[in-house]
């Protein structure tokens, strides 16, 4: 499919045709390829060095601030939605220096190359984030990205069309500057044991992720790029050693329900106007009635008492 149209730049007249290419789409976003050619008349060439400088910063400031997330089609990553607003560090609230020590961690990795080529390590680093739901682990992740200025390629390892060809191709073609993201590691191999019996056609003539092809796709992510791996699970007892043993995950955390000081400081980032005290008053209210609060019931709670911080304490019972 061939375009023309005659646009205007600066005080030049250029003709700009566009072809729209059949085959061919862009790997990383699923877009089809386009040729532009741009014809002007005379003989300097520096306007077309301008265009496409000022193409590039366009296209760089729809994308700054943002973390763009993309998700496995066939063979390819595409890009899922609009690219969201960086979520700050800081709106994750988790047990004292639990954040830090994730994020020094990453940043010493990707800063330091050098190293791991001098000894011949690979260059990649994997990550387990483990502990009950709904107490910020994806939302770490999420907001890990975007302190990095990473995207983040989310992959579900339960998706039945998996095979291992196709995530070890996955993880070779992710975009530069992204995580990969495996949430629920867990899930995957339990359920896929279970499946074929259920439904013995399910595979019939499709290839199956298998536990090794997993590992042996783990263990090739690798390139001159810093590769890193996030997996999530909420029960790590459940996980075969074999997955995360250093080398496939160099660092596990737990990340767990609320401590007393995260309750305060969830109080204070919701309700900023509020005294010191209140924080507290909420916070040891909560545990007295509560053994086991995620910051995701305690985000909830506070969304039903916006403007109302006594209530969101006189009514902690409620809280679920
Ligand atoms: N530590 C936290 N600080 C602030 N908000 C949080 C925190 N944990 C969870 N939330 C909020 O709760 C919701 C769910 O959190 P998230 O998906 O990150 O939890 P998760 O631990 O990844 O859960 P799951 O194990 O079910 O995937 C999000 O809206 C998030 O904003």
């Amino acid at each position: 499919m061939k375009t023309n149209k005659a646009s205007r730049y600066g005080r030049k007249w250029i003709r700009v045709e566009r072809t729209r290419e059949k085959q061919m789409v862009d790997l990383h976003t699923g877009t089809p390829w386009e040729s532009v050619t741009f014809t002007a008349l005379g003989r300097d060439r520096q306007i077309f060095f301008n265009i496409l400088q000022e193409a590039r910063e366009l296209a760089m400031k729809q994308e700054e601030g943002r973390t763009v997330m993309y998700t496995a089609m066939g063979a390819e990553w595409r890009p899922f939605g609009f690219p969201r607003r960086r979520r700050p560090l800081s709106s994750v609230v988790l047990q004292e220096a639990v954040a830090e020590r994730i994020v020094d961690d990453v940043k010493e990795f990707i800063g330091n190359p050098k190293w791991y080529t001098d000894r011949g390590i690979p260059y990649r680093r994997g990550y387990l984030l483990y502990g009950p739901p709904g107490c910020g682990k994806s939302s770490f992740i999420t907001a890990l990205a975007g302190e990095l200025g990473y995207s983040i390629c989310l992959m579900s390892l339960s998706d039945r069309s998996l095979s291992d060809d196709r995530l070890n191709h996955l993880l070779s073609v992710a975009p530069q500057q992204s995580i990969i993201l495996l949430e629920d590691v867990d899930a995957a191999f339990v359920s896929r044991d279970l499946l074929p019996t259920e439904n013995p056609l399910a595979y019939q003539g499709m290839g199956r992720l298998t536990f090794s092809g997993l590992l042996n796709s783990l263990d090739g992510v690798a390139s001159s790029e810093a590769r890193i791996v996030f997996m999530t699970t909420n029960f790590i007892d459940r996980l075969d050693p074999a997955l995360i043993r250093p080398g496939r995950v160099d660092l596990k955390q737990y990340i767990g329900n609320c401590t007393h000081g995260q309750l305060t400081q969830m109080f204070w980032r919701f309700y900023p106007e509020e005294p010191a005290s209140e924080a507290d008053r909420f916070a040891e209210q909560a545990l007295a009635v509560h053994s086991e609060i995620s910051a995701a019931q305690v985000q909830g709670h506070f969304l039903l008492h916006k403007m109302d911080p006594a209530g969101s304490i006189d009514n902690v019972a409620q809280l679920k």
